[in-house]
């Protein structure tokens, strides 16, 4: 164990306990916000937890003096000294009746903000998750922001505000400590004041070495969740036990585990040490200060009754000084909780831009024009130059290699990622100035990982078009273009049928089944313009894919359909096909005439049919 005594200058000790309030404002505001009477009341109770002990302790002053001056006294004066005597102890008992119902307040206030609290931070964190864009939530370091922010969003804010108060109220108890004590000597103000710094120092120090070992360590405590969730949730457990890797990731997470620990039982140690040595100051002026006070009384300097005092003002002080500790090393704590958490509300998402509502070339359709796309921090572009025209009514089948941009240009499409270069016109309008929720109803996207929603059946098709959600007439006819259902209508309760594992009763399905469900939540929205199916089909078998595509086309006639496959027997119905690699067009043209070209589409198209036969 290093022993080193933590050396400071007063600027630094400043600075250093100054960012110990860095976000009290911050969770006090949000505590506002759930309940602005809430935080009054917990604010006068803390002002009236503060003031009272002292108060109390002064009564017991009189008491004691009334006592000795009530044994000394004879006949009447005696009489009136008893009274005096009852009136203080019945001052007493009611100023611990409103300390206690002070106590008892605070923690009521406690219990009902933290429900409130709960509520109000998870608002405020999914609302901003609705403004936040795709590539937010592609982000690693942004993501896991995110995720921490939500974890610990029902306690932290209000221990953040707990703490300060706390420390508000030691503090306000110290003063008035202090200010009885100061009728005895300023030396014993002075001693009660700087006895328990050298312990309240060596505390910053630690909790604020801890609060950055903390967030240094974020990423190794991420990689320990991920391996958590890889070892315990359904997707990862199958490939875990068949490749057997159970305990090569169970021994990283000790492994990680280990290098925390290490770090932290050095720190515990250390924090342990200066705390109990110079805590002894502390101990050692309480008793110098008893001996003092004692002597004091011995000498008739005070009173029997001030001397019960000024040792109790004396011993709560400690008491005081020692609870200030805590609230600091708490609020270290909560300091970095919140941290993320305004980090993460505080991102500058860039408004939606784009106001209008229609375009002036109705019948213009699609426009690429010179688009070009690079990734956040990627070298190379996912899309180089396109240029691409979709008229309405026509089909178009995007073929290529994984990883070539097929994928990317449909993001680009739909306005999740803006181009680096270039522009992509919709009605002759470019995209970026289309309102976005009016261009959002225009489109009918179904990603290869499209979501499976722990819903029932009727409601993962219905959520196609919100509107019409909960009309059964069309989530049946949706069904029913994605070839789905057949078999919902063998499932137990049908359309009602809970999907997945996480609820009751819920049923999970095959991965091609799945897929239906997704198409059937494509067909459903019935009103887009353009209707983009990326690959949602490769679980399905090749005649069903088949089958479904006819449909499309037949169901998209007078629209604009775009559909990525890899399957040619699919493509080859488009009335244009582009072929891409690199991120860039490598060939373009409907299925006869790239076939007479001769080129890569006419070699991947010979060596999939060949299989087929
Ligand atoms: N979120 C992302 N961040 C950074 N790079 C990405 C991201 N998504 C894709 N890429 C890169 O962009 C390129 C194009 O990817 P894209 O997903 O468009 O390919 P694709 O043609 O759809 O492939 P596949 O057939 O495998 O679905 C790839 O090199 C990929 O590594």
């Amino acid at each position: 164990m290093k022993a080193s005594l933590p050396v400071f200058t007063p600027l630094q000790w400043l600075t250093r306990f100054a960012s110990v309030f860095r976000y009290s404002g911050v969770a006090i505001d949000i505590v506002w916000r759930a309940s602005p009477t809430l935080t009054i009341v917990m604010a006068l109770v803390t002002l009236a937890a503060g003031l009272l002990p002292a108060a109390i302790a002064w009564v017991g002053q009189l008491i004691v003096d009334a006592v000795v001056a009530a044994i000394a006294a004879e006949g009447d004066a005696r009489d009136t000294l008893k009274s005096d005597l009852l009136r203080y102890v019945l001052i007493e008992a009611g100023l611990v009746v409103l300390m206690t119902g002070a106590q008892k307040a605070n923690t009521v206030c406690q219990s009902i903000l933290r429900a409130l609290l709960s509520n109000e931070v998870n608002v405020m964190i999914l609302e901003k998750a609705l403004t936040l864009e795709l590539a937010n939530f592609e982000d690693s370091e942004y993501y896991d922001k995110l995720v921490r922010a939500r974890r610990e969003a029902s306690s932290r804010p209000l221990s953040l505000v707990i703490a300060t108060f706390d420390l508000i109220r030691d503090g306000i108890s110290l003063v008035s400590y202090a200010a009885l004590l100061l009728q005895f000597s300023i030396w014993a103000v002075l001693l009660l004041s700087f006895a328990g710094v050298p312990a309240f120092l060596a505390e910053a120090k630690y909790s604020g070495e801890a609060f950055r070992n903390q967030r240094r360590r974020s990423a190794e405590r991420r990689m320990q969740i991920y391996l958590e969730m890889v070892l315990t949730r359904e997707d990862g457990v199958k490939e875990v036990k068949l490749m057997q890797l159970g305990r090569l990731f169970l021994q990283r997470y000790i492994d990680i585990f280990k290098n925390i620990y290490k770090e932290d039982r050095n720190l515990v140690l250390r924090r342990g040490f200066w705390g109990y040595v110079l805590g002894l100051i502390a101990s050692v002026a309480f008793y110098f200060a008893y001996g003092w006070v004692a002597f004091a009384a011995v000498a008739g300097a005070i009173t029997l009754g001030q001397m019960t005092m000024y040792i109790a003002v004396f011993r709560q002080g400690q008491g005081a000084v020692t609870s200030c500790l805590a609230s600091v090393n708490r609020m270290y704590e909560d300091n970095l909780y919140l941290s993320n958490l305004t980090e993460y509300l505080g991102h500058n998402v860039p408004e939606p831009t784009g106001e209008q509502t229609a375009g002036p070339l109705p019948d213009d359709g699609i426009r690429f024009e010179n688009v070009s796309f690079y990734y956040p921090g990627a070298q190379r572009p996912a899309l180089d130059n396109i240029n691409l025209h979709i008229r309405p009514g026509e089909s178009l089948a995007i073929v290529g290699e994984n990883g070539s941009g097929k994928t990317t240009l449909i993001k680009l499409l739909t306005r999740l990622y803006t181009p680096t270069h270039g522009r992509i016109l919709y009605q002759g309008l470019d995209l970026q100035l289309w309102e976005m929720d009016t261009l959002r109803q225009k489109l009918g996207v179904i990603f290869q990982d499209f979501a499976r929603y722990q819903l029932k059946v009727g409601e993962n098709i219905g959520v196609g078009d919100k509107d019409f959600m909960d009309d059964r007439a069309l989530v049946e006819e949706a069904a029913e273009k994605g070839l789905a259902a057949d078999f919902i209508k063998n499932m137990p309760a049908a359309y009602d049928t809970q999907l997945g594992t996480w609820f009751r009763d819920g049923m999970d399905l095959s991965g091609g089944q799945w897929q239906k469900i997704a198409l059937g939540r494509a067909f459903m929205r019935s009103r887009a313009e353009v209707l983009i199916l990326d690959e949602p089909t490769a679980a399905i078998d090749a005649r069903a894919e088949a089958d479904i595509f006819a449909h499309f086309r037949e169901l998209t006639s007078n629209r604009i359909s775009i559909i990525i496959s890899h399957r040619f027997s699919t493509v080859r119905i488009a009335d244009q096909i582009v072929v891409m690699e690199h991120g860039q067009i490598l060939e373009r043209g409907d299925h006869e005439s790239l076939l007479a070209l001769g080129g890569q589409y006419a070699t991947l198209f010979e060596l999939q049919a060949k299989g087929y036969q």
